[in-house]
């Protein structure tokens, strides 16, 4: 069970006097136990599977089965984080009855919350996995989901008509029942602003200092990713390039016959060995 429940984590804000959140991605097994033994208060299995694991140029690609497949791997490692699971684009844009069934899907996959992204508009679908039971997280700012509609992954938040909108939203947010929001891509002082009109925690990515916590993609935190580079991402490993180099080496050593050693080689007993060379010593011919 997580160290770390969602009701605790609906109560946690930093003006209460505690440290910030701290939740990072995971997809699958190995990185939910770096996460667990990192000491990381939640995973997110996010849609971000689609970008940094399956190749793809976005995250609208991914369905809520693959998400179910990415967050039973990352459940099975029994990790000590509250798993979050994202609910992918189209998962809750249908009707609400949809939108619940998919979210049980998560949960019956392991997740112990899902997150949806968007404002008001999506207060209905909040709702409702609530009264499933299911404690939901929001997602506001720079919302990959509507990339065509904001043209790209764009800051968003910029005017003061836009950030009162976002403050809005936030609102609606909690009250719809969120334990918590992410908040992405949005000019500092508007994430303030959120994070002191609202009684649920605030947890930014590119959204500055004073959020009650942070996120980022693990492939960007350990410098696994190098095809996207936002500036709110910093890199603490550089995986890709110990990765490359490791199997540089491994190269090397298979074609100057270095690899394997007779320390890493199965040998037959003595006496199978010379049963063995009466027959032929394993000539073809012989
Ligand atoms: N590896 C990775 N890290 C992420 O944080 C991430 C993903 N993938 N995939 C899903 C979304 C997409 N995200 C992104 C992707 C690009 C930018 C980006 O290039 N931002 C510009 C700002 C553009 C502007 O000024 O409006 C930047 O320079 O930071 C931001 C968020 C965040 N998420
Ligand atoms: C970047 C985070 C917040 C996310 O939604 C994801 O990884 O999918
Ligand atoms: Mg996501």
């Amino acid at each position: 069970m997580s160290t770390i429940t969602a009701p605790q984590v609906r109560a946690h804000k930093v003006r209460a006097g505690k440290d910030p959140l701290v939740m990072v991605t995971a997809y699958d097994a190995p990185s939910a136990r770096m996460a667990d033994e990192a000491g990381v208060d939640l995973i997110l299995v996010g849609d971000s599977v689609a970008m940094v694991v399956l190749g793809y140029d976005d995250t609208l690609q991914v369905t809520v089965d693959d998400l179910a497949h990415h967050t039973a791997a990352v459940a099975r490692a029994k990790p000590r984080p509250l798993i979050v699971a994202d609910l992918p684009w189209m998962s809750y844009h249908v009707g609400v009855e949809d939108t619940v069934r998919n979210a049980a899907t998560l949960v019956r996959a392991g997740a112990q919350a899902v997150k949806l992204e968007g404002g008001r508009k999506r207060v209905p679908h909040i709702e409702a996995i609530v009264d499933a039971e299911v404690p939901v997280c929001g997602h506001l700012g720079l919302t990959p989901q509507s990339m065509h509609q904001m043209g790209g992954f764009k800051v968003q938040g910029k005017t003061s008509e836009a950030a009162l909108a976002l403050v809005a939203d936030a609102k609606s947010l909690a009250a719809a029942g969120c334990f918590a929001i992410v908040l992405e891509g949005i000019p500092d002082e508007v994430a303030k602003m959120i994070t002191d009109s609202v009684d649920v925690p605030t947890i930014g990515i590119g959204a500055g200092v004073d959020c009650d916590g942070q996120v980022l993609v693990f492939h960007d935190v350990l410098g696994i990713e190098d095809r996207v580079a936002p500036k709110f991402v910093r890199r603490y490993a550089e995986l890709k390039a110990a990765g490359v180099a490791g199997l540089e080496a491994f190269a090397a050593d298979v074609r100057s016959r270095a690899f394997p050693s007779e320390a890493e080689t199965y040998h037959l007993a003595e006496a199978e060995s010379d049963a063995l060379a009466l027959y032929g010593g394993g000539s073809i011919s012989g």
